[in-house]
């Protein structure tokens, strides 16, 4: 499924109307009555009765209309108020004004705080509709508008009452989930077609409640062509990549990962990275490091294959390797640099002349990533396909902007980042964002507090590595791998709690993972 913003759903919309031909009148009729029938699913109305429809001066607001009427026919009792005068209504939001004073409803303008108290109070719904904004706003919430959107989220607070949103929270943008002046928290947003990039990222989604995605008749093959290649990284979408094991195979199909980690007092993050690489289905892994590091490689991890390697100063793998790291890449299908490596002169300057002459797919991550900051562009002169996971503060100091900045808008902020280093890029964080130079972007499903703890990154690194060495190509390894690991996370947080798992367990949870994915098969 695509994730879109406002301008892209807008002009979906205008293209099915100007140019498909399906009647403006059609899209809202479906919209409200989606509303409607979610409404009636979601609060039944032997207990949720009344429902109270705020009205906003837009087509969100003449979706909110049409599902008044609806939810009459389902047996509500039910009122609605307009935060804007009649004057100002147009198009299909005025024709169903206009529908609804000839059944009868007199809907009421409220557009001042005193009025809507009254109306609110004297009615007391146990639902109210925010028909308010949806994704045409376009400036923070102010004055009269605010005040009743607070006490929108006041009644609920203390009323008990459910709010559904129509298509998004009003006051959340729908492009980066940013809270513009204020927000109804919603207990069900019902969005239209597709879902937004706002309804994923904070604090945006914690406005959003349960999220419904509704179709209301855009003609599916035609939406995914033209819509952006922004995809929601699901199990849907995972099954579709995934490619399950034929009956007859051997280790060498499934590619040999190097991965090129670790010095004195920072080992563990290279072992993290090959039990990874190992966990998600690499034919082979070899975890390279100083020599001194690989007789407790060898003895931690005895299902990877190590290779010692000549130690420099502060314990690094020295400069010296260059060329027997060249060929130790010789048969290898996938490389992940960075893990522990170090941030010496001698490491520094090992990562780019490396870099300049290998051929397979290359994953930067942690100490690779702080060392390619020193020069972000000079990454796109790389030959190799590459894949970057920056956390935000690794990303802070890519992009040279503020972390507050890069999660404003993350999918900005990977963009940016792939653009100027030519890398598909992996920023990690609640829902997870992977942007391709190619423009494909990714959302991943999952938000999981446990995974923000150390060696997780490591153990993705390795799980995107294994994709690479099998062969998938970079943005749908990076993709996949995201979607792997977030859920085996999830897992254990319903397991075993909120947080507080390791990272290596989570490693270890990859294959029952894979098993869902592949016994999940349509
Ligand atoms: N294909 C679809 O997804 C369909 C969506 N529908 C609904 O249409 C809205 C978008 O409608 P639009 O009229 O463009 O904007 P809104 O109703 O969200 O906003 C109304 C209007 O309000 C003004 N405004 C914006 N910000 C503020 C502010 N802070 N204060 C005051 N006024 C503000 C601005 O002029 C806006 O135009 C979409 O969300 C769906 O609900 C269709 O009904 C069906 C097809
Ligand atoms: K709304």
């Amino acid at each position: 499924m695509q994730v879109v913003k406002a301008s892209e759903m807008k002009a979906l919309d205008e293209w099915f109307i100007k140019e498909v031909g399906v009647p403006a009148e059609v899209l809202m009729e479906r919209a409200g009555l989606s509303v409607a029938e979610a409404i009636f699913e979601a609060y039944p109305v032997e207990t949720y009765g009344s429902v109270l429809v705020v009205c906003g001066p837009g087509n969100n607001g003449g979706d909110g209309m049409v599902c008044a009427r609806h939810l009459v026919n389902l047996g509500y009792e039910v009122e609605v108020v307009l935060l804007a005068e009649k004057e100002t209504y147009q198009g299909e939001a005025l024709t169903n004004l206009k529908v609804l004073e000839n059944l009868g409803f007199m809907p009421e303008e409220v557009g001042y705080i005193v009025e809507f108290r009254k109306v609110l109070y004297d009615f007391s719904p146990e639902i109210m509709v925010d028909a308010i904004f949806g994704t045409g706003l376009k400036r923070p919430i102010e004055g009269n508008l605010a005040a009743i959107v607070e006490e929108i989220n006041l009644y609920r607070e203390t009323r008990g009452c459910k709010v559904v949103a129509v298509d998004m929270p009003s006051g959340v943008c729908a492009d980066t989930g940013e809270v513009l002046g204020t927000a109804v928290k919603a207990d069900l947003t019902v969005t239209f077609e597709l879902p937004k990039v706002g309804q994923f990222f904070y604090p945006g989604k914690e406005y959003v409640g349960r999220l419904k995605v509704c179709p209301i008749g855009f003609f599916k093959p035609l939406v995914e062509k033209k819509a952006p290649k922004r995809y929601l990284i699901d199990l849907e979408w995972a099954k579709k990549v995934f490619r399950p094991r034929k009956g007859y195979t051997h280790k060498g199909l499934f590619g040999h990962l190097l991965v090129l980690a670790g010095s004195k007092g920072k080992s563990g993050a290279g072992l993290l990275s090959a039990l990874g690489g190992l966990r998600a289905g690499a034919g082979l892994v070899t975890l390279a490091s100083t020599r001194s590091l690989q007789p407790v490689y060898a003895s931690m991890l005895p299902e990877a294959l190590t290779a010692g390697l000549e130690e420099g100063p502060r314990g690094e793998v020295s400069y010296a390797n260059l060329e027997s790291l060249l060929d130790l890449c010789e048969k290898k299908t996938a490389l992940v640099v960075g893990p522990g490596l170090g941030l010496g002169e001698e490491v520094k300057r090992l990562f780019w002349e490396l870099l300049e002459r290998v051929k397979v797919p290359v994953l930067i991550d942690a100490d690779g990533l702080t060392i390619a900051s020193e020069n972000p562009e000079r990454l796109k002169e790389l030959p190799c396909p590459k894949v970057l996971t920056p956390h935000p503060g690794e990303a802070e100091r890519l992009l040279k902007i503020s972390k507050k900045e890069i999660l404003r808008d993350p999918l900005t902020s990977a963009k940016r980042l792939s653009e100027m280093t030519g890398a598909v890029v992996v920023l990690k964080g609640p829902h997870t964002v992977i942007s391709s130079p190619d423009g494909r972007e990714g959302i991943s499903v999952w938000d999981v507090p446990g995974l923000s703890q150390g060696g997780t990154g490591d153990v993705l690194s390795g799980v995107i590595g294994a994709l690479m060495s099998q062969r998938y190509e970079v943005f749908e390894a990076a993709c996949l791998g995201v979607f792997l690991h977030g859920w085996a996370g999830e897992k254990l947080a319903s397991e075993k709690g909120p947080f507080g798992y390791l990272a290596s367990e989570v490693a270890n949870k990859i294959p029952e993972v894979l098993k869902e994915i592949c016994d999940d098969r349509p």
